[in-house]
């Protein structure tokens, strides 16, 4: 019996209406019985029809939560989400290196799927020069690949060639999520070690409850590298996770609702190949 107590920290931004962001993050660690921290990069004003407004937290801020968490409790895994600016990243990629992390998740989050943007536009080369090179797992949806690699992404090769690309950035391993390959029926999540490519399929879920997927996604791949699984088991669980928690979503609020955090500890293993 492991009687260490397993620790994940998210730094993303706050989700007001609960559904994505360290909100998402910390429910999902809790599932994953890993105990949750959270270093906040901004505040939102959120629900399921759309972001209401963005208000980014000072540099000093960023760091200094990050700095009280690490003095005293230490991590086992950090998850990096909404990072909005190139100085909240520049600060993130000098903390990685700093406190030597290697169980490094960066969930890329650009714009919310009501379209509002999260990340400032000159901010992606921030994160493709400071944060990648020191990152374990990065984890883009297909159109945060496509801006990350700069060319369009309309076919399963192309999503290799995505993948390859942002290997060469010097992230460990890389994950082109499928849930936007519009009309398919079955989703396709690419993982790429630098040796070999794995895919995990399941089947697309017809529901506009997906708020917040690659947050718990991203998130429950952190808690279960937390553990010490390798990236192969932790892209399997995570896999599992979001999809019984889209499965069993809550139907909260009239737009696009949050996906159901706990429902994963009812229905282990979900419909993954
Ligand atoms: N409608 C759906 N049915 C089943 N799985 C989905 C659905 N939408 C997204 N997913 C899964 O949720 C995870 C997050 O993917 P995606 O929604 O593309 O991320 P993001 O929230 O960053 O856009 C992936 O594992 C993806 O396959
Ligand atoms: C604070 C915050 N972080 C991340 C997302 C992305 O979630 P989604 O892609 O489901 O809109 C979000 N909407 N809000």
């Amino acid at each position: 019996m492991n009687t260490k107590t397993l620790k994940a920290l998210t730094i993303a931004g706050s989700d007001s209406g609960g559904g994505a962001g360290i909100q998402a993050d910390l429910k999902t660690f809790q599932e994953l019985d890993v105990f949750g921290m959270s270093a906040l990069s901004a505040v939102t004003a959120q629900n399921t029809l759309g972001v209401n407004g963005v208000y980014p937290l000072s540099t000093e801020a960023v760091s200094k939560q990050i700095d009280a968490v690490t003095a005293d409790i230490g991590i086992d895994a950090v998850k990096t989400g909404m990072l909005f600016s190139t100085e909240i990243i520049e600060v993130v990629a000098r903390k990685v290196k700093q406190y030597e992390w290697g169980n490094v998740v960066v969930d890329p989050v650009m714009i919310a799927k009501g379209g509002s943007r999260l990340l400032q536009e000159d901010a992606v080369k921030a994160i493709k020069e400071q944060l990648l090179p020191v990152s374990f797992v990065i984890t883009p949806n297909i159109p945060e690949a496509e801006v990350l690699t700069n060319k369009p992404i309309r076919t399963l090769e192309d999503r290799k060639e995505a993948a390859k690309q942002l290997y060469g950035l010097g992230v460990k391993n890389v994950v082109i999520k499928g849930g936007h390959d519009e009309g398919q029926t079955e989703l396709i999540d690419l993982l790429y070690d630098g040796k070999e490519f794995h895919s995990f399929t399941s089947k697309r879920i017809e529901t506009k409850h997906t708020h917040g997927t690659g947050c718990t996604f991203s998130a429950a791949i952190t808690a279960e590298l937390a553990k010490g699984k390798d990236i192969l088991d932790a892209v399997r669980v995570a896999k599992a996770f979001i999809h019984a928690a889209i499965e069993n979503s809550l139907g909260i609020g009239n737009g696009h609702g949050p996906t159901n955090h706990w429902a994963y500890r009812n229905v282990r293993g979900g419909d993954v190949k």
